[in-house]
């Protein structure tokens, strides 16, 4: 599948111009938008812009090797799609669209827990491509395991548990327009086929649904004891989503975690926090190459690719260009925008003097 090249926005500030005039303004106000006065949301994209490559030359790159291997899996490239809910919002087809895209592409694509297409929905859609699901822990923790397990039963081949949204950041644009997206029902079908929830319901009409998600997704008790019971209760790796701080990571690893993602959210949780960036670094000392640190927010182009991977990262989550893909060209606005962003990747890389994703670590990064 493809988007004619000429019409289809390159540059990030052109596709989230066009997402723009495609999505109702709540739509698109919560997608776009970040927590508090979105200080955070701006600094992710400033901590990439202070750091500069110092290139190598006359190193021969004619043939550049993108693939990383993670917890025993190789991946033909450093990038991942960020899981993202409810993307029905965005587009008719949502994740079958956006898994699909990844698919045809060779990306790992990540299933979140409110999405509007259920797990076995998508795993049908896209057969053995690889997935990973993200889990919000539910209120009922019953609730969490069943969807794990399910998860593991379609084939998923690793848990994302994000640790940064135990309520939701204070979002002002969604509060001036009023724009609920799990109010209006668009993240409840990962829970409508799951038959711990389903039970647990006493009535099973639309509205009683939404109500209990709305209760259970948000669960301020969290705490590192969920982690290690989730540990005990499935065999899939389980990845770390939120941590910033390097006491977290040493945490995750005395816990039991396979993995750590390091992102602040893209700025929607808590304002005026450390750019994602600009924690990387003190995550993967901490970590010292026991398990693999993944990065997400603020990567906006090939070249937020190659500076994450020389700071350490595995590889990389791409969340709202992608988001905004789905709203331009449905799955093949999504390819479009994961082709840009490896070509970009490719082509930094050369231009950088490093042949393989898996040498970024020696490129010299400057703070300007
Ligand atoms: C509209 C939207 C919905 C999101 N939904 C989820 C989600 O369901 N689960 C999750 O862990 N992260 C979610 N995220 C966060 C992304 O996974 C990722 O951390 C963030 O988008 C990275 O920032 P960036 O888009 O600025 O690069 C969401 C982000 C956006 C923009
Ligand atoms: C507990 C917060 C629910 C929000 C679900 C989607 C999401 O993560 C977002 O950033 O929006």
């Amino acid at each position: 599948m493809s988007v004619e090249a000429k019409s289809f926005p390159v540059s990030f500030d052109a596709l989230e111009q066009e997402a723009k005039e495609k999505m109702s303004t709540g739509a698109y106000g919560y997608v776009r938008s970040a927590a508090s006065n979105e200080e955070t949301l701006r600094k992710n994209a400033k901590g990439f812009e202070k750091l500069a490559i110092v290139p190598r030359m006359l190193r021969n790159v004619a043939a550049v090797d993108m693939s990383v291997t993670i917890g025993g899996r190789t991946y033909p490239y450093p990038i991942f799609l960020a899981p993202v809910g409810m993307q029905r919002l965005t587009h008719e087809e949502g994740e079958l669209a956006s898994a699909r895209a990844a698919a045809a592409i060779g990306v790992p694509f990540t299933q979140s827990t409110v999405s509007s297409y259920a797990l076995e929905e998508v795993k049908q859609a896209t057969g053995d491509s690889p997935k990973w699901f993200q889990l919000y822990w539910s209120r009922n923790a019953e609730v969490s395991y069943s969807m794990v397990d399910r998860a593991e039963k379609a084939g998923y081949e690793a848990v994302v548990l994000t640790v940064d949204t135990v309520m939701t950041g204070w979002r002002e644009t969604d509060l001036s327009t009023n724009f609920s997206p799990l109010k209006l029902g668009f993240g409840k079908a990962n829970y409508e086929y799951d038959s711990v929830f389903m039970a647990a319901l006493q009535a099973k009409d639309e509205e009683s649904i939404i109500q209990s998600v709305l209760e259970n997704i948000h669960y301020p008790e969290l705490n590192w004891s969920h982690v290690a019971e989730l540990k005990k209760r499935t065999s899939l790796p389980i990845y770390i989503k939120g941590i910033l701080h390097p006491e977290d990571a040493i945490l995750a690893i005395e816990n039991g975690v396979d993995g750590i993602i390091v992102s602040n959210h893209g700025g929607r949780q808590l304002d005026g926090i450390i750019s994602a960036i600009d924690a990387l670094p003190t995550i993967v000392q901490a970590v010292d190459g026991t398990i693999p640190v993944l990065f997400d927010s603020g990567i906006r182009r090939g070249t937020d690719v190659v500076k994450a991977l020389a700071l350490g990262a595995k590889a990389v989550f791409i969340g709202r260009p992608f988001i905004y893909g789905l709203s331009v060209g449905g799955q093949a606005g999504v390819e479009k925008v994961l082709e840009n962003y490896i070509e970009e990747t490719k082509i930094t890389m050369s231009l950088a003097g490093i042949s393989k994703a898996s040498d970024l670590l020696s490129l010299k990064l400057i703070r300007e």
